[in-house]
């Protein structure tokens, strides 16, 4: 009998498929968003801007001055999924590989995204973390954990 995978576990997994197309060193993110009648509209992974090569900027480095690290160039997997989208995000979810931050989180509310099932939550109670669940109850969007699972890419 051939694996047959559920809904979540579809979407979950090109949203992973997509964190590989990330040219982080330490952290790839993908995020898939899906509308109510479970097509997607839109998929996404951190990367730079248009026309920010990935060699010209620092992917390397995660501390000193801010403008010597990636933080200020990286466009979040679940901005450029919410960007890339080809309609209205009014009532559709998205799926995630990593908790998104209290920046996306803005985003996500602001586009009518409703639920949000992610996997990962390593930065779990950073203050950016608290500020995205404060803004996520306040706004009535729904977020729920998936347990992990593997995806094998040879
Ligand atoms: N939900 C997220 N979506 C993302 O796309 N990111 C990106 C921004 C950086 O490129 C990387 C995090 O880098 P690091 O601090 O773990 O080395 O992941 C980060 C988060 C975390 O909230
Ligand atoms: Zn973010």
């Amino acid at each position: 009998m051939s694996t047959v995978i559920s809904w979540d576990q579809y979407f979950m997994g090109i949203a992973k498929l997509s964190a590989y197309r990330s040219k982080d060193p330490n952290t790839q993110v993908g995020a898939c968003i899906v509308n109510a009648e479970n097509k997607i509209v839109g998929v996404g992974y951190n990367g730079l801007p248009w026309g920010c090569e990935d060699t010209q900027f620092p992917w390397g480095n995660r501390e000193g001055d801010m403008y010597d690290t990636k933080y200020p160039y990286v466009v979040h997997a679940e901005l450029n999924a919410i960007l890339n989208s080809i309609q209205n995000l009014k009532g559709c979810r998205i799926y995630v590989s990593l908790f998104p931050c209290h920046e996306c989180v803005k985003a996500i509310i602001q586009s009518g995204i409703q639920k949000i099932i992610y996997e990962d939550d390593k930065y779990n109670d950073t203050p950016s973390d608290r500020a995205a669940k404060r803004m996520l109850d306040a706004a009535g969007v729904v977020y729920q954990k998936m347990t992990p699972f593997d995806i094998e890419i040879k």
